[in-house]
């Protein structure tokens, strides 16, 4: 029976039932067992007010809901699901458990007169942090405030291993608190704070790293790849077949690399507060009282106003400047709040002709003249214009190891240019099957292949070249990227990850698979799939290091031909320096 009809058919029962002389019965007997039962007197107060209320007897005082905390859903392998494993981890450390540091929330919420809350919302000297988060804040365990046999763990933003610190409790949950870092008293040995160079550094939400030197950004990145296998592929690293993680690939640029940045304004909501330039920029973490230097930098409120980002390339930071100019005359005419759309344009220049009739649409001066910046590409001998783009509909171009990528703006693309010829080198170098002859054909599958970046670097030499990608948009766009470079043997298919094994034909010894998920990385279905086809090699890049080493586990332990697998090789790219993100690059060979 399908569904529908089912639906209907119960109904009809239902309706038919509620009609029939039993069920009106059992109702009615129901009913007067409810007003007759003497233990119902609570329960049923609300009918007793409103028949039998006597002249003079007291109004009933209505009861206040208690408010109650709603735990959201939370997929393991996301931020907050990670910050759980680690502070059950921090709290294992130092002989305690949950039950060691459960806070007292619904007091909290339901809270009138400030007496608990402010018990918990209070500032908290010489506190020793203990941890780095994958995230990049510090961790600690601090005194409960009002159940004193009881802990806290507080995230420390800004805070490193060692270093001791004054702090501002603000926010509470059930497993920990959230403080803002007021003062350093003393500094962890790690702590660089004359390297920082960004203005909002300590305030802004966007980085977290710039008090550390570049190695030790690179090692923390090492240990955030190991935690996550630890974590998440518990079998893999109990059975020693995790390799020892290789050395974070550093990024050549570690500042203005960024080709993408998404500044954003709020409207007020009073309409006296319109005539006020609202700040546009980044959102603010908490309320850092930390570094003086920034205490009146960007303002105060949770968007720091921002008039240069230390991470963006040159071209953007010349848009910034631009678009908060148009804002700073155009604001009154947003009702609402938005998001500015910056994003890198490159073009390669003919220098027969003269540089403003090549620039496009763009981002435009005082002027009304489209801004650039140049840049000569010795390597493949080419000059190079970059332009900044703010309409997410409008193609833009990236420049890639002598090839060009074609997207829309607001479409995604690898965000750190400078990297990515490292990044497609490693790819293609590890696709490539061991031990081939010259002349034996071979083959590669580019999944999550957006449009097209894997495949098109990875083309040359290879048989055939088929990529797979949900989106439509970046199949159509790899397919005119792969035109414009004059790559014929790459093959697209629009679809979910799995659909290429429907149509595969290529012979799977030798073909290799490079696999380039979103954050959630891939699921149960396509890592079976990928099992049973049985590639000679596999290249998994990852943007979430955590959810990588989930589908890993699944795949060489619970698959039946993933136990003919090993990890050959797992290391981070540091695709985006100053801040605690990495990228995680796993290579699989059969045995
Ligand atoms: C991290 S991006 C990688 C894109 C490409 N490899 C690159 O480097 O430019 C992930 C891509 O996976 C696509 N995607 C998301 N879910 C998918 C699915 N279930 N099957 C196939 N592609 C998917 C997204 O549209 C996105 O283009």
């Amino acid at each position: 029976m399908s569904l529908l009809l089912f639906r209907r058919f119960a109904s009809v029962k239902n309706i038919l039932h509620r009609q029939s002389p039993i069920y009106r019965q059992v109702l009615l007997s129901y009913r007067m067992s409810e007003e007759s039962n003497p233990q119902d007197v609570v329960t049923s107060t609300k009918r007793t007010l409103t028949t039998q209320v006597e002249p003079n007897a007291t109004p009933r005082v209505k009861k206040a809901k208690l408010k109650k905390y709603k735990a959201k859903k939370v997929d393991p392998t996301a931020p907050l699901g990670i910050l759980q494993l680690e502070i059950d981890e921090l709290l294992k450390d130092n002989n305690l458990t949950r039950e060691n540091v459960t806070n007292d929330l619904i007091s909290i919420l339901n809270d009138k007169t400030f007496e608990i809350k402010d018990k918990y919302h209070r500032e908290v000297s010489n506190v020793k942090v203990l941890k780095l988060t994958s995230n990049g804040d510090g961790l600690a365990i601090i005194d409960n405030p009002v159940e004193t046999e009881k802990k806290q763990v507080v995230i420390v933003p800004f805070g490193l291993p060692d270093d001791i610190v004054n702090i501002k409790v603000f926010k509470t949950h059930p497993h920990y608190v959230e403080s803002d870092l007021l003062d350093v008293i003393e500094k962890s040995s790690m702590r660089r704070d004359d390297l920082i160079k960004d203005k909002y550094f300590g305030k802004s939400s966007g980085d977290q790293f710039e008090f550390l030197t570049y190695e030790d950004q690179l090692e923390i990145k090492r240990n955030t790849v190991a935690n996550a296998y630890k974590f998440f592929a518990p079998r893999l690293v109990g059975s020693k077949t995790i390799p020892e993680i290789g050395s974070t690939i550093a990024s050549p640029l570690q500042y203005n690399y960024r080709t993408k940045i998404t500044p954003h304004f709020d409207m007020p909501k009073r309409l006296k507060q319109l005539e006020i330039k609202p700040p546009l920029g980044f959102g603010q973490k908490g309320r850092p009282k930390w570094r003086k230097e920034t205490l009146e930098v960007g303002g105060t409120g949770p968007i720091l106003d921002i008039d240069e980002c230390a991470l963006a390339t040159d071209i953007l930071n010349i848009g910034l400047t631009n678009e908060r100019r148009r804002f700073d005359q155009e604001f009154k005419k947003y009702k609402k709040g938005a998001t500015i759309l910056l994003r890198e344009n490159t073009i390669i220049l003919d220098e027969s002709k003269p540089v403003d009739e090549q620039l496009g649409e763009g981002s435009t001066d005082a002027e009304g003249k489209v801004s650039y910046t140049t840049i000569d590409d010795k390597e493949h001998g080419v000059k190079l214009a970059k332009t900044c783009v703010t309409n997410s509909r409008q193609i833009v171009t990236e420049y890639v190891d002598g090839y060009t990528f074609e997207f829309s703006a607001g479409e995604f693309f690898q965000n750190n240019n400078s990297i990515l010829p490292i990044v497609t080198k490693y790819v293609r170098d590890n696709l490539k099957i061991p031990n081939s002859k010259i002349d034996e054909p071979n083959y590669l599958v580019d999944a999550y292949c957006g449009s097209g970046l894997f495949s098109i670097c990875s083309s040359k030499g290879v048989s055939k070249v088929t990529g797979v990608e949900i989106s439509a948009d970046s199949v159509s766009f790899a397919e005119r990227n792969a035109k414009s470079n004059g790559v014929e043997n790459c093959k697209f298919i629009v679809g979910k990850a799995e659909k290429l094994f429907e149509s595969i034909d290529t012979p799977n010894d030798r073909t290799s698979v490079i696999l380039d998920p979103p954050r959630k990385g891939c699921d149960e279905v396509f890592m079976k799939q990928l099992a049973e086809y049985y590639p000679a090699r596999i290249v998994y890049i990852s943007c979430n290091v955590h959810s990588q080493a989930r589908d890993l586990e699944y795949f060489l332990n619970d698959t039946e031909k993933g136990k003919d697998y090993k990890i050959e090789s797992l290391r981070g790219f540091d695709f985006f320096p100053q801040t605690h993100h990495v990228e995680s690059v796993a290579v699989l060979s059969r045995v």
